[in-house]
């Protein structure tokens, strides 16, 4: 297939879209519908000549959206479209062509990613009947973590939850994860072995990655477990639940709400989920930013730790995600937690390194276990997916 492939990704009140060539170096048309549903909503995005451009879309919804977007294409007609499906439970471990036997497999998981998945299938049949003549592609963040063997998947509950509810680990962000590792064996001279990554966006995870294959991951049955995240608690108790509820008599959505959307981050600092702010805050001596920091950091470098457990051997740890790519602070204070590990990160290439640009961070005499920052490309890879789906379907 030579023509492009328009890449979507659809929040409950956003649309991130790309359009993508198959010459990996051709521009790439891309950009942000958001605060979709409001009198706020806008589109923002970069034309061919990288020129930036926002025009207002007052209250419109998904499909309305997605005319707008078409409009921005500058005339180049999409081969197919791939969407981004953030759970794709047991049914998939590659991407699917989608027919109403995905979308019923789709909306079956929904209730386990209810920040993401209804959205997604909202972003599908508005495409849909926007495009109702091109090949539609589901690409689905839980695929890539479908190598993890039993011993990182399943819970220790009782047999049934898993075999009569599905009730396991599954694990997400497999777009960046498969992208940055294999990313980080190409440009390594010790190619594809262990390598550990952090995808460290607004939802955040690690996952160790062992021959281009996911061995484990820090993210579960939902994109709640695991790290600290801008909004998200990750990790607590699984006591926590029951106390909440009969000491202070909270309903389950309430605590639902609270984890997914009041904690991490913004629950910590009681500020902000965005760190940017929280490092500034933190810079500045507040106590609330200062610990957000801490334990931010502090969760990641215990992730790691753990996951390492997963690797025959460590090859290196690769940062990414819109933390990982920028924020010299985070990557500096996670690998000094890890001293056992034999990182050494060289001070000028860690501060020195800005969006968009791959690095390796250590120095070049260092033979220990090697920092590398990849910037993530979620669309490309399920781009590349959407195509090869399209191509040799199964
Ligand atoms: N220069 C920076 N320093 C620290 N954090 C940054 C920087 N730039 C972006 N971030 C953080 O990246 C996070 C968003 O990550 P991103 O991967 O863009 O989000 P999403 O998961 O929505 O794709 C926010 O917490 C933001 O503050
Ligand atoms: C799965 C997940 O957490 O996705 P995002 O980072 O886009 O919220
Ligand atoms: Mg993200």
């Amino acid at each position: 297939m030579n023509s492009p492939v328009l890449v979507i990704n659809c929040g409950s009140s956003s649309i991130k879209y790309a359009l993508i060539d198959s010459d990996p170096e051709a521009p790439r048309l891309a950009g942000l519908a958001e605060r979709l549903g409001s009198s706020e909503a806008r589109l923002k995005g970069k034309n061919s000549a990288g020129e930036s451009f926002t025009q207002a879309l007052p209250n419109a919804d998904h499909a309305e959206a997605l005319n707008s977007i078409l409009k921005r294409l500058e005339g180049r007609v999409p081969g197919a479209v791939g969407h981004r499906i953030v759970h794709g439970g047991e049914h998939f471990t590659r991407a699917a062509l989608i027919d109403e036997n995905v979308i019923a497999a789709i909306e079956s998981t929904a209730t386990l990613a209810p920040l993401h998945n209804p959205a997604n299938l909202a972003g599908v049949a508005a495409t849909q009947k926007v495009f109702p003549d091109l090949p539609q592609v589901a690409v689905f963040d839980t695929a890539f973590h479908q190598t993890l063997p039993p011993r990182a998947y399943r819970y220790a509950l009782p047999d049934a939850l898993y075999t009569k509810h599905g009730i396991r680990r599954y694990g997400f962000h497999g777009t960046s994860h498969a992208y940055v590792s294999q990313r980080a064996g190409e440009l390594s001279h010790r190619g594809a072995g262990g390598w550990l990554t952090a995808h460290l966006g607004n939802g955040c995870s690690t996952s160790a990655v062992w021959n281009n294959q996911s061995q484990d991951t820090s993210m579960g049955l939902t994109p709640l477990e695991g790290l600290v995240m801008g909004t998200r608690s990750g990790d607590v108790d699984p006591g926590l639940h029951a106390h909440l509820h009969r000491q202070l008599g909270w309903s389950v959505d309430e605590i639902d709400s609270v984890l997914n959307q009041q904690s991490g981050l913004l629950g910590l600092s009681g500020l902000t989920n965005d760190m940017r702010e929280v490092e500034d805050q933190a810079l500045n001596g507040h106590p609330g930013a200062k610990l957000a920091l801490e334990v931010f950091c502090y969760r990641i470098a215990k992730s790691l730790a753990a996951l390492s457990c997963a690797l025959p051997k460590l090859d290196g740890v690769v940062f990414t995600g819109g933390i990982g790519e920028n924020s010299p602070i985070v990557r500096r204070e996670v690998i000094a937690l890890l001293p056992h590990f034999g990182f050494s990160l060289d001070k000028a290439a860690n501060e020195g390194t800005t969006r968009g640009k791959e690095g390796r961070l250590n120095s070049t005499d260092h033979n220990g276990p090697e920092v590398w920052v990849i910037p993530t490309d979620e669309e490309g890879r399920i781009a590349m997916e959407t195509r090869h789906c399209v191509e040799s379907p199964e």
